[in-house]
């Protein structure tokens, strides 16, 4: 097994939460926070505010980005891990704007359109909108298909 380390970013405001429909790649047609690959150059925090920036045009400081989360993913007759790490921030500067990756839209907490998501983030958005840290696995068949997964709040990253 190998892994590859992930971002992914969630702007917040009291009662909403910026997310992105995916028009191409990895989870494309999906709406998801933002985020990507961490290169070899970077911290994960630092890829955190890079892939917000390119792909909402949204910028964070470091300062303003809170870790809240760290999911393993894991694909049936895949042997790479993904170790996604999930950060927030309620505090950011610029304007949001359509990319060639990303269209992204302010969704009231009650209309996240869960269905149209990955299907682990129904489980683990209930913890991050009530303010928890958590750590989780996922076991996928496919990219709809969970089999089996652990979740579980922690105190601290
Ligand atoms: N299951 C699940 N739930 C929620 N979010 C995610 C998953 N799996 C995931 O991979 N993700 C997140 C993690 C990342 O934020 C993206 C995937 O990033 P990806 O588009 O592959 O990375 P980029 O570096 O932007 O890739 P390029 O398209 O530029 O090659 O989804």
């Amino acid at each position: 097994m190998s892994r590859k380390v992930l971002t992914l970013v969630l702007i917040r405001k009291p009662n909403e939460v910026l997310l992105g429909y995916k028009k191409r790649g990895f989870g494309s047609n999906k709406w998801n926070g933002f985020g990507g690959k961490v290169e070899d150059n970077e911290s994960i925090c630092e890829a955190a505010i890079r892939e917000l920036r390119e792909e909402s045009g949204l910028v964070v400081s470091p300062a303003n980005l809170q870790q809240v989360g760290m999911i393993n993913f894991e694909f049936v007759g895949d042997p790479i891990i993904l170790e996604v790490h999930v950060f927030t921030s309620a505090m950011y500067e610029g304007q949001h704007f359509e990319t060639e990756e990303m269209m992204p839209k302010w969704f009231k907490l009650q209309d996240i359109p869960f269905h149209e998501m990955w299907a682990d983030d129904r489980l683990w958005f209930p913890l991050f909108l009530s303010g928890k840290k958590f750590q989780g696995y996922f076991l996928f068949q496919g990219h709809d298909v969970i089999l089996k997964h652990t979740l579980n709040t922690v105190e601290h990253f």
